[in-house]
């Protein structure tokens, strides 16, 4: 038997990681064993909290579709070994957000992959409140706009996520315009924070066919060479009012930024995510061990530039 993969793909900050956790859940309630393969852009996943107890990969420092294909390579191997001494029915595989996914799709196609695993869906999140953003040649670098291309055209199912800001149905009529401009067949759904995805596995058990490349076939692959993820040790004390307005003075130029800092307001350790503009917070369970650390991912952005 196979191990059936679903590769979740999306730019920096679209609800990728949301929609992978939805996708655990429903797993969890059919009784299919899965594990997961995370990669991250960045040397750490600030995000780990969120995967206690579950049979997960990680592939840090680089893109599984450039800089660390070999890595996933070794990884695939290592899953196809667990899969088939534990019987794991389904893989879950978050790229970085700056990912091509023709790249880790190709990797799935090679002979020695191909025996092990059959590739389900090829999921592309969207955010519903940047893709206009992303896509246009007013607001975005030619590598943002070619990446959120390359992502659309290659989803087999697509997802608008961010659908609870999005009020207006000019706003989300124009971003499905947007969407169907790259790929004209994939479903769409509609989804806050992931949350229809579970609906769609529900009521779809065919493996539909993936897109296809542009005519010619060739890859014409480019790399994402200013995309940069910056880590930094944050050891202030600061308020959450004073970690926004430090971002927010990036704000051209950074896509995405997460953290686990100390907070001033209640001295408790905090968990945030930024993306699209928006600030989560979330408090972490009491623990002496956390180090303050902040994870910035930006065009362009140099360490020595930033003043944190
Ligand atoms: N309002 C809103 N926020 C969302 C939604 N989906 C995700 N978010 C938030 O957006 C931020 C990024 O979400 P993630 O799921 O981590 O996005 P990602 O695509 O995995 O991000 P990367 O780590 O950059 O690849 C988090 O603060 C999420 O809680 C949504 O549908 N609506």
């Amino acid at each position: 038997m196979k191990t059936d993969v679903y590769l979740i793909n999306g730019f920096l900050g679209s609800g990728k990681t949301s929609t992978l956790l939805k996708c655990m859940q429903y797993f969890k309630t059919m009784n299919k064993k899965y594990a997961i393969i995370l990669n991250e852009l960045g040397n750490a996943n600030l995000e780990q909290h969120l995967f206690e107890d579950e049979s997960l990969f990680e592939l840090l420092n680089g893109c599984v579709c450039c800089s660390v294909k070999d890595d996933l390579r070794t990884t695939l191997d290592e899953v196809a070994a667990l899969a088939h001494n534990q019987k794991i029915d389904i893989v879950l595989l978050e790229g970085t957000g700056v990912a091509n996914p023709s790249e880790i799709i190709d990797t799935f196609q090679e002979e020695r992959f191909k025996e092990h695993f059959r590739l389900k869906e090829s999921i592309c999140v969207v955010d519903g409140l940047r893709v206009s953003e992303y896509t246009s040649i007013f607001s975005s670098s030619k590598e943002v706009r070619q990446l959120q291309k390359e992502q659309i055209e290659r989803g087999s199912l697509l997802i608008l996520n961010k659908m609870d800001q999005l009020t207006e149905k000019a706003a989300i009529e124009k971003a499905e315009k947007i969407i169907r401009k790259y790929n004209k067949q994939a479903p769409i759904i509609h989804t806050a924070y992931g949350d229809g995805i579970t609906l769609y596995l529900d009521g779809n058990d065919t493996t539909i066919p993936l897109p296809q490349e542009e005519e010619g076939g060739h890859h014409h692959h480019h790399h994402h060479h200013h995309i940069k993820a910056v880590k930094l040790h944050f050891n202030q004390v600061a308020s959450k009012q004073d970690i926004l307005t430090m971002l927010e003075q990036y704000e051209d130029k950074l896509f995405r930024a997460k953290g686990i800092v100390k907070i001033k307001e209640d001295k408790e350790w905090y968990h945030f995510q930024y993306a699209s503009g928006l600030m989560e917070w979330q408090k972490l369970d009491k623990s002496p061990h956390y180090a303050g650390e902040i994870v910035l991912i930006g065009d362009n952005l140099q360490k020595e530039e930033l003043h944190i």
